[in-house]
């Protein structure tokens, strides 16, 4: 394939943004295709493509192009530009390619770029762009696992979409996407995989609330609290709504949600996100003070408690997010799911039952949560049962589920 100086700048362009002025990957790839209407279809995905994979082996090819930090436009084109040469190996696909004639391009030498790569091979944490603090923690929680699981992190997500039942099902979805495209997901009742990668965004299936993207492990989350129609089911840490969504579509639109978290605007957008899907059941409040949750001590037949964590489960679908992901933060962030899990389970009432979720692989984020809640809580609560979803294992992102049920 020919390289195209204009699509080789579009690609510095939004690396600058995610690293130099810290944006988000996915906003900053979004912005910068509306920007240009004149790219193709194939331009858009080699853009979109080539800032991910960067991101994701950032560490790989700084240490390849022998760039320390990237600060200034050429530091990222030589990364983009080394980036060409060494991908088809890295990932084995697309043939090896010489880089064009660029001054730009001059100090870049193929001979010494491959003898880099052969070096970095070697060692895991650059072989596989991880921070370091990352890497310890990772082989210290998950001990001989994490080597398979850090690889299967860095494997590019598939595209799963969940149908929403208040509006289509399965077999209708599958139809609109035809055969080649679309196939259900074993074990997950309401799942499809998008073979080719695609903006579902813009579909009228989309629009018209008969489905949403939304990975098969988090398909698993809300089915795990046992729901069934008629429920009280509160969703204390929902955010912009995936699993509220799955809750009502699960209650039949029957019952009743309360959705709650302490960023309005994200509730802002669940309820667009509600209205699109025909839900009719469901109620957002901010929580502004512990007094908010102590009110509702004892009304919830259900409880989902999907907390915030590090995203270590989910670095497929967010890679730069291994980048930002600093140690103070994952300290901090266990003590709000402590008192997350800790406060909040008051809001369930005798017999009823909850599920503390997470998208970490890490079990001092989960299990060992869900451990210390039963060893101070064992007379009023009991644990039924935990799972985990796993990239390495069946493909799906990395999730944490535990049901526990409040004694009668
Ligand atoms: C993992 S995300 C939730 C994702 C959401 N359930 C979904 O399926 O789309 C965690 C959420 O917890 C919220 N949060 C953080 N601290 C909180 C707190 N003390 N109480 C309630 N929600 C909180 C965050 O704003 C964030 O939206």
């Amino acid at each position: 394939m020919k390289i195209h100086r204009g699509l080789i700048f579009a690609i510095v362009e939004g690396l600058q943004h995610i690293f130099v002025r810290n944006r988000q990957a996915d906003q900053v790839v979004e912005q910068l295709l509306k920007s240009n209407k004149k790219w193709g279809a194939r331009d858009r995905s080699f853009i979109a493509e080539n800032i991910y994979e960067i991101v994701r082996w950032w560490r790989l090819v700084k240490y390849v192009s022998q760039v320390e930090k990237a600060k200034e436009e050429a530091d990222f084109v030589k990364l983009t530009g080394v980036w060409q040469l060494i991908k088809p190996l890295h990932l084995h696909s697309g043939e090896v390619i010489a880089l064009p004639e660029w001054p730009e391009f001059a100090e870049i030498s193929t001979e010494h770029v491959a003898a880099r790569y052969a070096e970095a091979m070697e060692i895991r944490k650059i072989a596989q762009s991880i921070p370091d603090w990352i890497d310890e923690l990772g082989e210290k929680e998950l001990k001989k696992s994490w080597d398979k699981e850090l690889k299967a992190l860095n494997e590019q997500a598939q595209l799963n979409l969940r149908v929403n039942t208040l509006k289509s099902d399965v077999q209708a979805v599958l139809e609109l996407f035809g055969e080649d495209n679309a196939a259900p997901i074993a074990n997950v009742p309401n799942a499809i995989l998008l073979k080719k990668r695609q903006n579902i965004n813009n579909t009228e299936a989309f629009k018209n609330g008969y489905l949403e993207v939304q990975d098969a492990g988090s398909q698993l989350i809300a089915p795990y609290l046992d729901i069934q129609p008629g429920l009280s089911v509160i969703d204390a840490c929902a955010g912009a709504g995936g699993k509220s969504l799955h809750l009502a579509a699960l209650l039949q639109n029957t019952g009743s949600i309360l959705a709650m978290d302490i960023a309005g605007l994200k509730l802002n957008e669940l309820k667009k996100r509600a209205e699109r899907n025909g839900v009719t059941n469901l109620e957002t409040m901010t929580i502004q003070f512990d007094s908010d949750i102590e009110k509702l001590s004892r009304t919830a037949d259900r409880l989902l408690l999907d907390v915030p964590c590090s995203g270590l489960g989910v670095l497929r679908r967010n890679p730069d997010s291994k980048w930002k992901l600093k140690p103070e933060f994952l300290d901090q962030i266990r003590h709000v799911q402590w008192h997350i899990l800790s406060t909040y389970s008051q809001m369930v009432k005798k017999g009823g039952k909850m599920v503390y979720a997470t998208c970490s692989i890490l079990p001092s984020e989960s299990e060992d949560q869900v451990k210390r809640f039963m060893k101070t809580n064992r007379k009023e609560w009991e644990l039924i049962s935990q799972q985990r979803t796993s990239p390495a294992t069946d493909g799906f992102d990395g999730f944490y589920m535990a049901l526990l049920q409040r004694k009668l």
